[in-house]
């Protein structure tokens, strides 16, 4: 595993792929910058070790400093950040999305490492995500990624929430509004994970998803419109809630581990459930749309054959050969029209 991080992408030469058993499940870890991702990859890494589970890491993140888990895959192995910065000109946001989006075009070959044959077999797929949550749930490439895993693996995402800064009821409803979009925009098995529980319990926030008026309560002594605003969601949010599942965790302590791989268990049915049936039905009529634009595309090219036959069969008049009837005289054929032609050149001949 570290001769493939150690090498990135280049040159690989994947043939083993893993035979029909189990397949691994994908957990995508999302979340706000800070809100503990890197320290929970960590932990969960040392989880699955501890666990006997087998585990492949890979870290997304380009412009991250540290990575304090062995990672399997490193993007910044393919991709170095700051000569993507320099070389183009670009910000530090502007350099992660470029970095992503040039990862995201050999794509393939990470799903690739991951279908490797593998004795034990790989049980969790875990992939860190760049802090700007924005760059990977918004754009093209993480949209990429994502359905990449998606098509070939189980999966579903980990969205990670800083509690202790979710006690604001204002700070929580962004983070809602978030998981949301993210749920609606991949359609996959969202799991929230109440990280930090060590510093703040989040049965706070499960109250207020549990029941919107006592969301209502935490805001009552705030009168701003973003606190009217925070209200008016906490009702539309009902649904989204009652299909959420969550979980406390604490990544520095180990609190809650157990229950997040219950969790993801859990997603991982909905998967089978769920998303598969829905993709397998997306790519049947994406199969027959792409279908009918080929038999349309044939019947055109036939078509045009049709014609460009016709017309030059008819000479250069571009008209085509025989008692063709013509639409200005009605009943006059080519070769009448032809005669009556003749008969008047030899009358002006004759006046001649
Ligand atoms: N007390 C406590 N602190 C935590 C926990 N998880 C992370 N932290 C701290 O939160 C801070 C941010 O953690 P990171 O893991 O770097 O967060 P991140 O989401 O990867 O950050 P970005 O890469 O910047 O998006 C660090 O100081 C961590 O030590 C936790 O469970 N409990």
């Amino acid at each position: 595993m570290a001769e493939e991080a150690a090498a990135g992408l280049q040159g690989l030469n994947i043939q083993e792929k893993a035979p029909g058993g189990p397949q691994p499940t994908v957990i995508l870890v999302i979340g706000m910058a800070g809100s503990g991702k890197t320290t929970f990859m960590q932990r969960l890494n040392a989880h699955l070790h501890a666990t006997q589970r087998p585990g492949y890491i890979i870290n997304l993140d380009p412009a991250v400093t540290n990575v304090p888990y062995g990672a399997n895959v490193d993007i910044r192995d393919t991709v170095n950040y700051k000569n993507v910065m320099k070389q183009y000109s670009l910000g530090p946001n502007g350099a992660i999305l470029t970095s992503l989006n040039l990862f995201a075009t050999r794509f393939d070959q990470v799903v690739s490492l991951c279908e490797k044959k593998r004795d034990p077999p790989l049980q969790y797929i875990v992939a860190d995500t760049p802090g700007q949550i924005e760059i990977f749930t918004w754009s093209a490439s993480g949209a990429i990624i994502t359905e990449a895993f998606a098509t070939s693996f189980p999966t579903m995402i980990a969205y990670i929430i800083d509690t202790p800064r979710c006690v604001g009821p204002q700070t929580f409803m962004t983070n809602m509004l978030q998981a949301c979009s993210i749920l609606y925009k991949t359609r996959l098995p969202v799991l929230l994970v109440f990280n930090k529980v060590d510093v703040a319990r989040h049965e706070f926030a499960l109250d207020w998803m549990a029941d919107f008026e006592n969301f209502h309560q935490a805001l009552d002594s705030e009168q701003s419109y973003a606190a009217s605003l925070s209200r008016s969601m906490s009702l539309v949010l009902e649904q989204f809630y009652q299909n959420m599942r969550s979980v406390g965790v604490s990544a520095v302590t180990g609190e809650g581990m157990e229950e997040f791989m219950a969790a993801v268990q859990q997603c991982r049915e909905e998967y089978e459930q769920q998303y598969k049936p829905d993709l397998e039905r997306r790519q049947a009529e994406r199969a027959q749309l792409e279908q009918q634009r080929q038999a349309a595309e044939l019947e055109r090219l036939q078509a045009d054959r049709a014609a460009g036959a016709a017309a030059a069969a008819g000479g250069n008049s571009g008209l085509p050969r025989g008692p063709v009837v013509l639409d200005a005289r009605k009943g006059a054929t080519l070769q009448q029209l032809e005669e009556e032609e003749e008969e008047e050149e030899e009358k002006l001949r004759g006046l001649d």
